[in-house]
């Protein structure tokens, strides 16, 4: 058999329930013809610069929407998030003097994997919504229907997307000198959007120095920004797996990084079968029930060559448990000789519903968890490699605190999130600041 479809014969855990199975085949016939929406090429770049983050020389930012959805693929919307990426690395460049590799939760991030299969909603139960490549979010039982067509509108989604991201950032938009341009609209009204425009007043400056001393580096000019998404939806990553004609390998070119996600970790199930047999660099999620055996055996499964770059774990152990439960890990996997990436989501392990029903995090556990994360690192002499975080370009109400205070009572005001709470423009720049000044003083 392929050994692209060895998977096929293991659990896959979070598979849509689809109607008609030869549906999903025609569909997935008709994926395999399209064209890629990445390069091999360029997932090797990203390679080589994960394993600059492993060797600990560079710092991984990564995030987005928890759930992308179709109608969010507008200039306006991926602007806005790209606007809030591309603040946070400058932050983050310039505060913590270290290399960002930026890597966006965009194009491609539209399916979920859920608690619970099914939703009850006054005593009607329907389908839970699986992200916008499965079904809809509306609570009607057509909505809720798992559609295989949408794998197709995922991937025309995709690359909408993606299109607009080369665009923005190799464009001129992702100039350097644009550093006050992507605060314009924010300043005014928001503590992070002064704090950085001082920021920024300190980069103009450092760059009207370079320029007079007759230096102005391709690189400031425009940024590599890498799209990835969770493989969960292993039809549509099959689909997109091509061979790469310079070296006959296989690359999953429906994005340049893909993770495993905590629900679909198994050893022996379908997804780690999956992505042992694609090039790209890749990501596991690794939630508080980890054990150290556990991480070494993912090693051996997906990186046995122990390839700088090629995996990245993302811990995601809750703020109350990671100072605990990260140190085996690092220490055992590092004595184990592999040269793994270690990045931080300090999002997924703090949720939790409000009392009005509302799913949300506190802003302050978001930023303890980080602060852990730095702490296990700096404790065992090792590189805190990035974080993976979920936001957005808006000024959404979705997580409690941050510099502009919300509260409980607030999240209603604009809750727009199909998914998990992201941490809004605001937020995510105090955050970027935070994060610079724990590299800073831990380096
Ligand atoms: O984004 C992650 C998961 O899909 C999400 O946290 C699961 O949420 P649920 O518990 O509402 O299903
Ligand atoms: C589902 C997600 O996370 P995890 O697998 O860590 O729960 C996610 O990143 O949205
Ligand atoms: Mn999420």
């Amino acid at each position: 058999m392929d050994l692209l479809d060895t998977w096929r014969s293991r659990p896959a855990a979070q598979q849509p329930e689809w109607p008609d199975p030869a549906q999903v085949h025609a569909v997935a016939a008709e994926l395999a013809k399209l064209p890629p929406l990445v390069f091999a090429g360029e997932c090797d770049l990203l390679r080589g610069q994960l394993a600059a983050v492993a060797r600990g020389e560079a710092f991984v930012l990564q995030g987005g929407d928890c759930a992308e959805t179709f109608s969010g693929a507008t200039a306006d919307d991926v602007r806005n998030k790209l606007k809030t990426l591309l603040q946070m690395s400058v932050v983050l460049t310039y505060a913590a003097s270290v290399p960002v590799v930026k890597i966006g939760r965009m194009a491609g991030q539209f399916a979920k994997p859920r608690s619970k299969s099914v939703e009850v909603r006054d005593g009607v139960e329907l389908p839970a919504y699986r992200g916008d490549m499965v079904n809809g979010f509306g609570f009607t039982a057509e909505e809720r229907a798992p559609d295989p067509g949408r794998l197709l509108r995922a991937y025309h989604a995709a690359a909408v997307t993606l299109n607009l991201c080369r665009a923005f950032t190799q464009g001129g938009y992702a100039d350097l000198r644009q550093v006050h341009a992507w605060n314009q609209d924010f300043v005014a009204n928001s503590p992070a959007g002064r704090r950085y425009e001082r920021l920024a007043g300190e980069i103009d400056r450092a760059l009207a120095f370079m320029n007079a001393a007759g230096a102005d580096p391709e690189e400031f000019h425009r940024v590599d920004i890498y799209s990835s998404h969770e493989a969960l939806l292993l039809d549509y990553e099959r689909a997109l797996t091509r061979i790469d004609s310079r070296s006959g390998l296989p690359y999953d070119v429906s994005a340049h990084f893909l993770w495993i996600g905590e629900r679909t970790r198994q050893l022996d199930g379908a997804h780690v079968e999956f992505m042992r047999h694609i090039r790209n660099p890749i990501g596991v999620k690794l939630g508080p029930t980890t054990t150290a055996e556990d991480a070494l055996a993912l090693i051996d499964a997906l990186d046995p060559q122990r390839e700088p770059g090629r995996l990245t774990f993302v811990i995601r152990m809750g703020a109350k448990l990671v100072r605990d439960n990260l140190p085996p890990l690092v220490e055992k996997v590092t004595a184990s000789g592999a040269q793994v990436a270690w990045i931080c989501d300090p999002m997924h392990g703090n949720t939790f519903e409000a009392e009005s029903g509302y799913k949300t995090r506190r802003f302050d556990d978001v930023v303890d968890e980080v602060a852990g994360f730095f702490d296990v690192h700096r404790a065992l002499g090792t590189h805190p490699g990035g974080v993976h975080l979920e936001f957005t370009g808006d000024d959404v109400t979705e997580c409690v605190g941050g510099g502009h205070e919300i509260v409980e009572d607030d999240l209603h005001q604009r809750y727009e999130t199909a998914c998990d709470p992201r941490l809004n423009r605001g937020q995510a720049l105090d955050l970027a600041f935070m994060v610079a000044e724990m590299y800073r003083t831990t380096k």
